[in-house]
């Protein structure tokens, strides 16, 4: 056995020679220059070495097969060319590895991705454990660049084209099941038998026995996909064209890598793998030093450091949640109470006054964890067990040994109090009081309650299990260690916890009324509504404002709207149009009247309700340019942004970046309103609002903290 400082090479009697990967003092392995540097002799040693029969390649850590390439490497290259050669190393290193003549075989245990996928599909054979960390994947476009160490030319060569393309497309990462169904493996087994399945895999491949592809697998849609289409050039221009059209449907051309993507597949797909790496290589340098790029792996590390924060200054230690109690059996809390149960593992009481509302809260868990046993991610044992620790009440029976209580009823300031007072009254001294309220101050709810310093706010986003944002609210009161509480609770329900000071609207909202008001201001003056939605869509946005406003609902907003006047004043007044539509029992989408038609069938919300305009009295024929659109929304956002860090409601920067990103869907490519305004320039920021405010008035006047920073030449990152 040899001692390297990245892994360990051993070589056995049987002619099986193994590395194992251990990059010291890091959780995650990681492909850093200096490891494949140590590798490559190692490598050559093999080939030369008749001792060798074949390489089994695994990881020493647990949890962590490798992660892909080291994503700092990324931030410290200057040019496109640096980046390049990054690329064409790895090439290099990759196509020994496959032009080794002997098998080798990785036996992958845990996260498998980017870099890490790459070199495993380098290998002759692939074997995964059927452990839940298992997750294989190129999510190289999530950090706006592509699969730059030969995954775009190896797996669309293993897998097929289309499912290749889906892969890299989106980013997904798969479970084992799901890894071999592909044929991205060829193996699943338990972990202790995994070096056993690599043996194994290694006998079989010099013995030249491939896993066979049974005859059936031709006449699924995917098999009859590859025969007809993937295996001719026509064939597979007609995937490329369908891909560039959902590319450009899905990012209105505000992301520059899957097109790159594409590209790479391409070229390799009809001019060879040695034409299609060197596009590959190219392209991924292109991309390294793309603003994008730079944008979404700021909101990696955003998010990475934010899973380490406990959401306080001091080091108060988080209580052990056993037991939820959820109150609300509605949407919001059917959601809440799922993501505790499965995401998190607890047990979960819902109490809802009426019986039918605890029905409707078992069901919506049922039917997620239902879906997941459809798709063979759990198995029906493990679904029945998950749900056996959700039980439902319509007292408060069950809810004595709770830990933390989150209410998720009606906006009702007396309901809450009451809320406040049971709560007291019929769980222990220690339960935690979290409301989900979206509107009321957490101050103003924990008035009612004897322990104050255990009333906090804990406010998801619908829908609960989707969206990745929880928002918790601190007062002056709120004790440290019921904040980190909340904050280990949501990550373990799989959320990205901020935690924001007591204030009207907390963060999300409030930054969020004067964009949306803004499209009421436009709609007032005549704008068209798809085209206020089409020009925000087209900025980067998931929906427009108007769409938006539909789907929360216009009498949630118009709820919310003058809490916030009364807090801000006249820069966040209640566009009249809302107002008008509410009085004409516009909800949205919940009473199937709203600024869009919502009649069932494919044209459910999307075909405009013109009467909306008789009602505003307006006619929608205005001109204004989508950028301008565009442009004062953000710049509405942003500004009010800087005030909640201005006056402390968010703790940085970098929380009011992932809380609009994660909330909003504020542009991910813009990296968060923080970065936006960076990249911008605090000057330039300053001088679009002024210019706006002239032309507008005093909504877009410029926020104090952008005018000193201006005047300091300062930036909100470093
Ligand atoms: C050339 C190639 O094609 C290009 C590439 O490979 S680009 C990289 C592609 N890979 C990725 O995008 C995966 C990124 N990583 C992840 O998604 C998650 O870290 C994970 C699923 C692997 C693990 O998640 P989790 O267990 O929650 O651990 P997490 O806290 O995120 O990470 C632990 C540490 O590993 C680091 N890390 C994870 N992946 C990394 C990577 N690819 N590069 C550098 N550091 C990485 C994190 O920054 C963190 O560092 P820290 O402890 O110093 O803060």
């Amino acid at each position: 056995m040899s001692d390297n400082t990245f892994f360990t090479f051993e070589q056995h009697d049987d002619g099986i020679a193994v590395i194992s990967i251990d990059l010291p003092g890091e959780s995650q392995n990681v492909l850093k220059m200096e490891f494949i540097e140590e590798l490559q002799p190692v490598i050559e040693q093999i080939k030369t070495d008749s001792a060798v029969k074949g390489l089994i390649i695994k990881s020493g850590k647990e949890g962590s097969f490798i992660a892909g390439a080291d994503i700092s490497m990324f931030g410290k290259v200057d040019t496109a060319e640096d980046a390049e050669k990054i690329s064409t190393s790895g090439h290099q290193f990759f196509n020994a590895l496959e032009d080794l003549k002997k098998p080798v075989v990785a036996a992958i245990h845990g996260a498998c991705l980017g870099g890490g996928l790459e070199l495993a599909l380098a290998c002759s054979g692939r074997v995964i454990s059927d452990s839940s960390k298992t997750k294989l994947g190129l999510p190289e476009v999530q950090l706006g660049v592509l699969p730059g160490g030969g995954g775009t030319q190896r797996l669309p060569r293993l897998v097929g084209i289309a499912p290749s393309l889906d892969m890299m497309l989106t980013g997904k990462q798969l479970f084992p099941k799901q890894a071999k169904k592909l044929g991205l493996v060829d193996d699943v087994v338990p972990q202790a038998n995994l070096m056993k399945a690599a043996r194994k895999r290694i006998e079989e491949l010099r013995k030249g026995k491939e896993k066979k592809t049974s005859i059936s697998s031709y006449f699924t849609a995917k098999g009859l996909q590859k025969l007809f289409l993937e295996s001719n050039p026509l064939g597979r221009n007609i995937i490329f064209d369908q891909a560039r059209k959902t590319v450009q449907k899905k990012t209105k051309g505000n992301y520059p890598a899957p097109n790159k993507i594409i590209e790479c597949v391409e070229k390799g797909m009809s001019q060879g793998i040695k034409k299609g790496l060197a596009t590959e290589a190219k392209n991924f340098g292109q991309l390294v030093v793309s603003s994008e790029a730079k944008a979404l792996i700021s909101v990696f590390y955003a998010t990475t450091e934010l899973k380490k924060d406990n959401g306080v200054d001091s080091d108060a230690e988080p209580a052990r949640i056993k037991k939820v109690g959820v109150l609300g059996g509605g949407l919001m809390g059917s959601g809440i109470a799922y993501v505790s149960v499965d995401k998190a593992n607890k047990k979960v009481r819902v109490k809802d006054v009426r019986p039918e509302g605890v029905n409707g809260a078992l069901n919506y868990s049922w039917k997620l964890i239902s879906k997941k046993m459809k798709k063979k991610i759990v198995s029906p044992s493990t679904a029945r067990h998950t749900m056996s620790f959700l039980t439902g009440t319509t007292d408060f029976s069950g809810f004595k040994n709770v830990d933390m209580v989150i209410e998720a009823v009606f906006e009702d300031i007396k309901l809450k109090h009451q809320m406040v007072k049971d709560v007291e009254q019929n769980c222990s001294d220690h339960t935690i009081f979290a409301t989900n309220t979206s509107s009321i101050p957490i101050t103003t709810i924990a008035e009612a309650a004897k322990r104050p310093e255990q009333v906090v706010g804990l406010h998801y986003f619908s829908p609960v299990e989707k969206m990745p944002l929880v928002e918790i609210i601190a007062t002056d009161k709120t004790a440290d260690w019921v904040i980190a509480t909340c904050v280990e609770l949501a990550k373990q329900q799989g959320k990205t916890p901020i935690v924001v000071n007591d204030g009207a609207g907390f963060y999300v909202n409030r930054i969020l009324a004067p964009y949306i008001n803004e499209a009421g201001i436009l709609l007032n003056e005549g704008v068209a509504i798809e085209k206020l939605d089409k020009a925000m869509v087209q900025a980067g946005f998931p929906v427009g404002p108007i769409t938006l406003l539909d789907q929360v609902g216009i009498d949630v907003a118009t709820k919310v709207a003058p809490i916030l006047e009364e807090a801000f004043g006249d820069r966040m007044s209640t566009p009249r149009a809302f107002e008008k539509l509410k009085d004409d029992d516009r909800k949205g989408k919940k009473n199937k009247r709203g600024f869009y038609k919502y009649e069932g069938g494919s044209k459910n919300g999307k075909e405009v309700d013109e009467s909306v305009y008789s009602v505003l009295g307006v006619t929608p024929d205005k001109h204004v340019d989508n950028k301008e659109i565009a442009e004062r929304g953000l710049l509405l956002m942003a500004n009010e942004a800087a005030r909640c860090l201005d006056e402390g409601i968010i703790r940085s920067a970098r929380d009011g970046d992932i809380g609009a990103i994660f909330g909003i869907g504020f542009p991910p490519f813009h990296g968060g309103p923080f970065r936006y305004m960076d990249k911008l320039g605090i000057d330039t920021v300053v001088e679009r609002l002024e210019y706006y405010q002239k032309l507008q008035g005093d909504r877009f006047a410029p926020a104090d903290i952008l005018i000193k920073m201006r005047d300091g030449s300062e930036s909100f990152h470093k």
